[in-house]
């Protein structure tokens, strides 16, 4: 078995703040955000990514346990490369920490807040391919677009900052590991950065371009517009619920005749008839309109769904299956609209019974079937008489699913 080549880069997850400004009761990091915390959320794009990392999250004693929790369901099989360490009463103090738990592997190192939850795999890629090709410290920023003063401790404007020459920093950023390493054991004042303690000892730090989406949570409206970007991500890939989807399927079904068997068609007896062959009833409307249903809503076909030799059905006729069917679709956010069935043999002759069939199986569906039936002209099996082929279509929309106990 070829072991796993250990890992060149560590990210190591700053989740430790207890996040005054944003006023919760708990740690930042374990806020929620639109249904999962904010530290679960700043690790997708780090799990996203191609190339395995080292991922070391830095938590609150008081957290830690949780913090284990959240990082191994993110990680899954990814879970032996990661490690949860406590944090510290500073930001620098709490990457010290992760520092302190590099593999020896390890040559590439990211620092990144998690309450830059929304920031995407494509960021940790940019700054690790530059930092590779750079050799030194590269962070992440974005141009700064409001007009900048300097102002004095009795709030009087001095001077407008010429804004071309700032940059509005975020993370990941990233450092050669030696130099990281160095640097913090150098430290001997705190900064808000790592990129600023990198040059308080002499290194040279590059800048790339950031992304809007990695800024930072820190107050009650950064979360509030998390909460909005995701929910404008979720909709946007939902079909809206005032512009339901509507969706297309189609199915067809074949039997051979069986004259020992009697005739069950579009879920009606038909006396005198000959039957089809079939571990059901063999009724082949039936199951070519749950077909075309079942493949409408992308949940595969009546022979995946009720298996072909169950024997709970044998002889089963259309209600079983074409009730489970619905069932199936309103679970799966789906509601029938209608649906077109083609019954295709020179038996039995179709039209006086068409209305009773079409009545039956529109009750049953719970919107309109239509049933229609030709022949091939002599041509072919059904041609012959040896059997009988339905060929059916369907339309279904998205419906929201009935509240729990709501009629169910
Ligand atoms: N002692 C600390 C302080 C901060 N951080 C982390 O550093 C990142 C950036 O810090 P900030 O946004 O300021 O978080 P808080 O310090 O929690 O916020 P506040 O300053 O409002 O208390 C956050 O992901 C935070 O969890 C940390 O790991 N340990
Ligand atoms: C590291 C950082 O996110 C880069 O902008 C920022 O310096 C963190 O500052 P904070 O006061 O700890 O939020």
């Amino acid at each position: 078995m070829v072991p796993t080549p250990a890992p060149r880069v560590a990210i190591i997850v700053v989740a430790a703040g207890s996040g005054t400004r944003l006023g919760k009761p708990l740690p930042k990091a374990f806020v929620e955000l639109d249904g999962r915390s904010i530290l679960s959320r700043s690790l997708d794009p780090i799990f996203a990514l191609a190339d395995p990392a080292q991922i070391v999250v830095v938590a609150p004693l008081s957290h830690l346990e949780q913090a284990h929790d959240i990082v191994a369901h993110s990680a899954g099989m990814a879970s032996d490369a990661c490690s949860v360490v406590v944090g510290g009463d500073s930001r620098q103090a709490s990457v010290a920490s992760g520092l302190a738990a590099l593999l020896p592997s390890i040559e590439v190192v990211l620092v990144h807040d998690a309450a830059r939850a929304l920031a995407p795999a494509s960021l940790f890629e940019r700054v690790i391919a530059e930092v590779d090709s750079a050799g030194r410290g590269v962070i992440p920023g974005l141009a700064v677009s409001d007009t900048i003063k300097r102002v004095d401790s009795s709030a009087t404007v001095l001077e407008t900052v010429d804004r071309s020459q700032l940059s509005a920093v975020q993370t990941p950023q990233a450092f050669p590991r030696a130099e990281l390493v160095a640097a913090y054991a150098a430290a001997d004042r705190e900064f808000t950065d790592d990129a600023a303690l990198i040059q308080h000892a002499g290194g040279s730090v590059a800048i790339v371009d950031g992304d809007p989406f990695a800024f930072k949570i820190t107050t009650p409206w950064d979360l509030r517009r998390a909460e909005q970007l995701l929910a404008d991500a979720s909709s946007s890939s939902r079909p809206s619920a005032s512009a339901p989807s509507v969706r297309t399927g189609v199915g067809i079904d074949a039997h051979a005749l069986d004259g020992a068997q009697p005739l069950w068609l579009a879920g009606l007896f038909w006396p005198g008839e000959a039957g089809l062959a079939g571990h059901s009833d063999g009724d082949a409307v039936a199951h070519a309109l749950c077909d075309a249903l079942l493949s409408a809503a992308g949940l595969g076909d009546i022979g995946g769904i009720f298996g072909v030799d169950d024997p709970r059905l044998e002889g089963a006729h259309a209600d079983v299956f074409v009730l489970e069917t619905v069932r199936l679709l309103a679970v799966a956010g789906f509601a029938p609209s209608n649906v077109s069935v083609q019954l295709v043999g020179n038996r039995p002759r179709f039209a006086p019974r068409k209305t009773e069939a079409e009545q039956h199986l529109s009750a049953l569906v719970g919107c309109p079937v239509s049933v229609s039936a030709t022949t091939t002209d002599s041509l072919g099996f059904t041609g012959r008489g040896e059997g009988i082929v339905a060929i059916a279509t369907a339309l279904i929309v998205s419906a929201t699913r009935p509240a729990a106990g709501a009629g169910t």
